[in-house]
């Protein structure tokens, strides 16, 4: 099933807000549809929002004309500031507009399987530099959600784990829930478990001690924006598991399309980072887990120095850095 596609003549998503309790299949007919949905996560992850850029654009351009058409554009660049990938599929189909609908819409699809093709030559990559660096059935933690869920099908980091599973030769799968919106508890034990992947999840917090007490063998994580120098931009908590990872000599390694790949940015702090609203952090299943009054800070990323990483993982290379 694809988290994300084209469906005659509309954008259709699984809506990721309703996982795990539900599987719906939402319909997006319009661009401010499309723009609420990524806002609110319901459709989410790097790849996955590189292709709704590039079929937002192809909705507006099969909805809207002239300066009406180009606002919607760039409002759907700018739904969400972190993830390369959403300006970046944005761009690539709006190159096409001059060309017509039709045009935009085929490029977009362009998108959309190359990043099918991606995650596959990244599970492969990735599970043979694993098996390579940690042994044979290497014990793994992962963070947020990085499986077909973040892409059109497959994933990344995830893709990995469930490529080792699949070879038989996974040792362990630790995925961190991923607070506050439980990317790693919701999605990814949801993927898990439909993969028939054994997994245990754990608090966020808790990363680093399990490093420490010699539990995992390589922390695996995706990524949303790898600028220039190699600094990694993810979700937030992503850089507490790579000092665990360096502190207790384990790799760190960042499962990522080329697509995520950001040259024109030098580093990570030149990076907006999504700070999304506090309440999020004040609230856990729709009751407040705070008292009245209280006040939350909500980076939705953060950056993991290149120096904390070990490689990087594309679906074309493996970019290996000595400083790990
Ligand atoms: C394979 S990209 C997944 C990437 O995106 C997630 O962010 P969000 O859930 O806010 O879209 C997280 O950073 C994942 O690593």
């Amino acid at each position: 099933m694809r988290t994300i596609d084209w469906v005659d003549g509309a954008i259709e998503i699984i809506d990721q807000t309703a996982l795990p309790a539900q599987l719906t299949v939402r319909r997006l007919t319009t661009v401010p549809e499309l723009i609420e949905a990524i806002q609110s996560l319901a459709v989410r992850g790097a790849p996955a929002l590189g292709v709704a850029g590039a079929l937002g654009v192809a909705l507006a351009a099969q909805t809207s004309t002239g300066a009406a058409r180009d606002e919607q554009v760039a409002a759907v660049a700018a739904a969400r500031p972190t993830a390369v990938n959403l300006a970046g599929g944005v761009d690539r189909a709006a190159a096409r507009l001059p060309e017509g609908a039709a045009a935009v819409l085929a490029e977009a699809l362009r998108l959309r399987d190359e990043e099918v093709a991606s995650s596959a030559a990244m599970a492969a990559r990735g599970a043979d530099l694993l098996q390579e660096r940690c042994g044979p059935a290497p014990r793994l933690l992962t963070h947020c959600n990085t499986g077909g869920l973040a892409t059109v099908t497959g994933g990344t980091a995830l893709a990995v784990v469930t490529e080792l599973h699949r070879r038989g030769t996974l040792g362990g799968v630790i995925a961190s829930e991923t607070r506050p919106l439980l990317q790693g508890a919701r999605l990814t034990a949801w993927e898990l478990g439909r993969a028939g992947v054994p997994y245990r999840v754990a608090v966020d917090s808790a990363g680093p001690f399990l490093l420490a007490r010699g539990e995992v063998d390589a922390v695996v994580v995706g990524a949303d924006r790898i600028c220039a120098n190699g600094d990694v931009v993810n979700k937030i908590g992503t850089y507490s598991h790579a000092l665990g990872a360096v502190r207790a000599g384990v790799p760190f390694v960042v499962v990522a399309p080329e697509s995520t790949l950001d040259p024109q940015t030098p580093t990570g702090a030149e990076v907006p980072i999504e700070d999304r609203d506090g309440a999020e952090v004040l609230s856990f299943d729709g009751s407040s887990t705070a008292p009245p009054g209280a006040v939350g800070i909500n980076p939705a990323f953060d950056v993991t120095p290149a120096d904390l990483v070990t490689a990087i993982v594309t679906d074309t290379r493996i970019i290996q850095f000595a400083g790990a």
